[in-house]
């Protein structure tokens, strides 16, 4: 018989994931970890209640945010929409050397508290503290899969050797070896950089050894199918669905995007086709 813990980890990863083994979830935590001014495109959205009224009604599978905004925004989920809440985060108004830390700033109590699905914490395999980083999350990790909760993780390559020794971060053995850094810490679930190619993506997938891995969104494209394009190439190579935010609470009319987003990622649908059915063209 499974342990009691097992049970409520598949359970509560069956919150974001549909039948397909797929995600699309909502990033809403770009207040504190970039700042106000990233929401200043469309304003109205800088008020989470505003943004997730708006994801959840387009029928977004889950949300992830940080434990003072999941305070305010909770009430806007529906009983199905998977909860993530992150525990670790940076302002980007520190000295830009200590940016390449996170800090913790909440316990996993918290996130019980608040009801969450999954528990999420950042790694930037590479930084000077990356120790730092490795304890916070082997500390959230170990308390968490004891409650039954599964463990998030932003496995993020960053630092000055990364950069030294293969130019980028996006560069795909970087970014495959933080994937398989975060399977090998314990890690139910990553997120982590695109690679450039459907074919690099492919191969971090497969690092990963069945573990989830979806794209972290990146910055908004102008054109909406471009990212819709991106989103099908990860489907492609493998991945799990996205984590996107700024693609999202940048645009006016979130909800169609969000729309054709689904029909990629649940049904391989053609991007263009996709936008072309939500009047996105
Ligand atoms: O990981 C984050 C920031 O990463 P960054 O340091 O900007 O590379 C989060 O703030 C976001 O949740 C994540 O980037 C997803 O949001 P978008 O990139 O799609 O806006």
């Amino acid at each position: 018989m499974d342990a009691y813990q097992s049970v409520g980890i598949r359970r509560r990863l069956k919150r974001f994931f549909r039948r397909d083994g797929r995600a699309l979830i909502f990033a809403m935590d770009h207040g504190f970890e970039h700042g106000p001014t990233d929401f200043e495109p469309v304003w109205e959205h800088v008020d989470p209640r505003v943004i997730i009224r708006k994801v959840v009604r387009a029928g977004i599978d889950g949300v992830m945010m940080l434990p003072g905004v999941a305070r305010l925004a909770v009430d806007e989920l529906k009983p199905d929409t998977g909860l993530m809440i992150k525990l670790t985060s940076k302002t980007e108004l520190r000295p830009k050397d200590d940016q390449l830390l996170q800090s913790q700033l909440g316990f996993v109590e918290d996130a019980v508290k608040l009801g969450a699905d999954a528990i999420a914490a950042t790694v930037y395999w590479g930084s000077p503290a990356e120790d730092v980083m490795m304890r916070q999350f082997a500390e959230i990790a170990s308390y968490a899969h004891d409650l039954g909760f599964p463990v998030v993780q932003f496995a993020y390559p960053r630092g000055p050797y990364i950069n030294e020794k293969y130019g980028k971060k996006e560069d795909y053995r970087v970014v495959m070896y933080g994937a398989r850094a975060a399977v090998e810490s314990g890690a139910d679930m990553i997120k982590t950089y695109w690679t450039g190619s459907k074919e690099t993506f492919a191969k971090v997938v497969e690092a990963a050894a069945g573990v989830p891995v979806l794209l972290s969104g990146g910055a908004k494209t102008d054109n909406p199918v471009d990212f819709l394009k991106l989103v099908w190439e990860v489907i492609e190579a493998g991945g799990a669905g996205a984590v996107v935010g700024r693609n999202i609470f940048q645009r006016e009319n979130p909800e169609p995007f969000i729309k054709a987003l689904l029909k990629v990622v649940h049904r391989n649908e053609d991007p263009e086709e996709a936008a072309k059915a939500e009047g996105l063209l």
